[in-house]
């Protein structure tokens, strides 16, 4: 049957090509095609779009839409079947890295081939020597091991430096044993782990003689391989069950003990530093934070997925928003779209400016990686501290904009937005522990903070700063300049822009620097004055993404109308944060009151010139109904019959007497006639 397109006068309003905004969004023509063919080819194959449930009725399939009201056991057994299901049509379909990804990232259910693919193997890259990655590569990639990252501990996730596991050499045997001498000691997290993983790379403490020479990671066997039993020495099991139904809890977070548990001396990942037969501790030319290199891989990775997750709430909101209608008919006619309100724009269209911004960071972020990655091949390692520092703090801003803005969204959609159905309180409970994993994005700020202290203090040995840090280069000038805004529509020029984001960074780290010169103890200074750290580093951050977003309209942009609603997300991202933060650009002095007051009414222009083509820029993002996983976000925006076709769905609704009615409710009413008579 033809569906009728609800959102149809929406998507004629449109003012641009929206094929051609597809494909600015996926980054290129080949991405756009491999990403639309594999989003199709999940959402048309029932045994990668569905949940199968063996269930007293045998065996039933669930829509996505319906994930919540399943239990964990089963859920996690769909998945297990979806991964091996997927991952025999990438071998019988030969698919490529590229598109196996976008497989994974389509059937969009939290799973361990995450962690063995996007943790285990890059730390195997990052920290092995060439004969290791030899030998524990291939057998990666083929998934005949499946690894996790066992790093965090019961006690200690964010100080690595503080993990309690012990590896000791033993050399009258060659061997490590690894054990872990506190409950504290016990691995607590690593996702793949529970139920899944045969081996892990584990942090621990290597000892050598008697001297502990700090965190270093271990390849470790844990499950047999022939009938996945723990090994002996070894408990592990799957830590609970995680916050919202469905959401994170199909992936096996787990636990894991060592006792005495012993392993060959080459297990040991030794890029970084190696110890030899006889016990001698020997460190590697490379810099001891090779040992962290997989976090910032991982760290690069999650800005993408960042703008995807927020992409997927923006297009539920927006299409809800250009259906939903409240107050204002006249005469009979219709009521308001919600999406006209002023209030609902100043809400949702920085949330769309933001996901399109958090996409091109993310792009230019890994190429800044693959660049430095290339770097530290060739034992160049002099970029590594700004790529630390840049995707430690790109990482905490996007992650954190997006679980805000996914929870921003559900409000955006009124009591319809509370419903599992939206897909939108999955996405949030899937989506909000990136602000924790992979670094807790207040103390990934912290790293930020310190990198800009440091920046600050060589400014004066002459040390000339580079990349993401060049404007600093400009300090005299950006501490005394001001804004030369003189009329709301000046906010539209890039450069004005560029200078208030370099201004307030400059000026707030500046300050920073001031404020912890006055303690005796530096590091006394970092913790009483950390806050206020947490903001510059913040201000930096937010200045990257802005920039970003400039530079990447300085390239050749083909297609109707593209660059200039580009042009106008752009505004609207950086005008919306001058607008947030606006109190940080009056006290350090760069902005007055009215140029303040200015870019409010330019950013009021900008949502209204937005509103015609909101649905359609949601559209480019090229999200099947399959993937999003709402009602209120489908294509054709036929809302309400499908929420009230859906209600009936529901387990409650398999009976018009719930079951306990004769045991609580039946005795409750009768009680009531009995007073009624007396
Ligand atoms: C279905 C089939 C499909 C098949 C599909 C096939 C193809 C699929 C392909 C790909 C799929 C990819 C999927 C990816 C998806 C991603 C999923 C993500 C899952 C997430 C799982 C989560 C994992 C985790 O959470 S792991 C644990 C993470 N833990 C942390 O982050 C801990 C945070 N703490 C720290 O990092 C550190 O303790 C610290 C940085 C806070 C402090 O470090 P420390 O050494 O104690 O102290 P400090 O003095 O501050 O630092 C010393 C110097 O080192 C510098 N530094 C610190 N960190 C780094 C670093 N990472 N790199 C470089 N340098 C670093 C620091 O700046 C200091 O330098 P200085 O010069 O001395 O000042
Ligand atoms: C879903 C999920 C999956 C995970 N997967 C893995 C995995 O695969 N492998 C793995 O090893 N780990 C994994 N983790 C663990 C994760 O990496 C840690 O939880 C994370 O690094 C934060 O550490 P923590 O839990 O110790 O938090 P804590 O450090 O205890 O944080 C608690 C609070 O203290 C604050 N805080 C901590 N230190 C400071 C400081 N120096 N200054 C100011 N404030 C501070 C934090 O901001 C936070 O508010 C996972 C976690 C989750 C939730």
């Amino acid at each position: 049957m033809e569906s009728i397109d609800y959102l149809a006068e929406e998507r004629k309003k449109a003012e641009f090509n929206v094929d051609e905004m597809k494909i600015v969004w996926a980054g290129s023509r080949r991405a756009f095609e491999v990403s639309d063919y594999i989003s199709k080819l999940v959402a048309d194959d029932p045994d990668l779009s569905f949940i199968f449930i063996e269930c007293h009725r045998g065996i039933q399939g669930f829509s996505k839409e319906e994930r919540t009201m399943l239990p964990r056991k089963e859920l996690f057994k769909n998945t297990l079947r979806k991964s091996a299901y997927s991952w025999k049509h990438i071998i019988d379909h030969q698919l490529s890295e590229e598109e196996a990804e976008r497989l994974r990232y389509f059937v969009d259910e939290p799973a361990f081939i995450d962690s063995h693919l996007g943790v285990f193997i890059p730390a195997i890259k990052g920290q092995g020597t060439k004969e290791q990655l030899k030998k524990w590569l291939p057998l990666a990639y083929k998934m005949q091991i499946i690894g996790c990252y066992a790093q965090t501990e019961l006690g200690h996730g964010s100080n690595v430096q503080g993990l309690e596991t012990t590896a000791t050499f033993d050399p009258r045997t060659d061997e490590f044993v690894i054990h872990s001498p506190t409950l504290t000691s016990s691995k607590w997290w690593p996702g793949g782990l529970g139920k899944v993983s045969t081996h892990a790379i584990v942090y621990a403490r290597l000892i050598t003689d008697g001297k502990d020479h700090g965190i270093n990671g271990f390849i470790v066997q844990l499950r047999s391989l022939e009938d996945h039993k723990p090994l002996p020495g070894i408990t592990v099991g799957d830590i609970g069950t995680k916050f919202g139904n469905g959401a994170y809890n199909t992936m096996d977070n787990g636990v894991l003990r060592f006792d005495h548990v012993r392993i060959p001396r080459d297990q040991m990942l030794m890029r970084v530093a190696q110890v030899t037969k006889d016990g001698k501790y020997v460190q590697s030319d490379v810099p001891r934070q090779l040992l962290y290199e997989s976090m910032v891989y991982t760290r690069q990775a999650l800005v993408t997925y960042a703008s995807g997750a927020l992409s997927r709430a923006v297009c539920i909101a927006t299409r809800y928003s250009a259906v939903r209608r409240q107050f204002g008919s006249q005469n009979g006619g219709q009521e308001i779209q919600v999406i006209d309100y002023k209030t609902q724009q100043s809400r949702l269209f920085p949330l769309l400016a933001s996901a399109y911004a958090f996409r091109f960071v993310g792009e230019w972020l890994k190429w800044f990686y693959t660049d430095v990655t290339q770097r530290l091949q060739a034992n160049d390692f002099s970029t590594l501290p700004e790529l630390h520092a840049t995707t430690a703090g790109i990482k905490s801003l996007t992650t954190t904009a997006t679980a805000d803005g996914i929870e921003e969204c559900r409000k955006l959609c009124g009591g319809h937005g509370y419903l599992c159905s939206s897909g939108l309180p999955e996405l949030y409970a899937v989506y909000v522990p990136a602000c924790t994993f992979e670094g807790d994005n207040v103390v990934l700020l912290l790293q930020v903070a310190r990198f800009l202290m440091k920046t600050v203090s060589q400014l004066s040995s002459g040390k000339k700063p580079t990349g993401t840090i060049a404007y600093m280069g400009k300090i005299e000038h950006l501490m005394q300049c001001r804004s030369d805004v003189e009329q709301a529509k000046d906010w539209l020029k890039p450069s004005a822009i560029l200078e208030a984001f370099e201004a307030r960074a400059t000026r707030m780290s500046v300050a920073c620097a001031q404020s912890l010169s006055k303690f005796d103890n530096p590091e006394e200074g970092f913790q009483e004055l950390a806050p206020d750290l947490v903001e510059a580093a913040l201000a930096h951050c937010q200045l990257i993404v802005v920039s970003k977003f400039i530079e990447k309209l300085q390239q050749d942009i083909p297609g109707e109308g593209i660059k200039q609603q580009l042009e106008v997300l752009c505004c609207i991202y950086a005008l919306f944060l001058l607008h947030k933060h606006h109190g940080d650009f009056l006290v350090t002095g760069y902005i007055t009151s009215k140029q303040g007051l200015f870019a409010n009414e330019q950013l009021r222009a900008l949502y209204t010139q937005v509103r015609p083509n909101a649905v359609s820029l949601a559209d480019a993002f090229n999200h099947t109904d399959h993937f999003l996983g709402s009602i209120l976000g489908r294509y054709d925006g036929n809302v309400y019959p499908k929420l009230y076709e859906a209600a009936w769905k529901d387990p409650l609704n398999e009976s018009d007497v719930p079951d306990g009615f004769d045991e609580y409710i039946r005795p409750l009413l009768k009680q009531q006639l009995q007073t009624a008579r007396l």
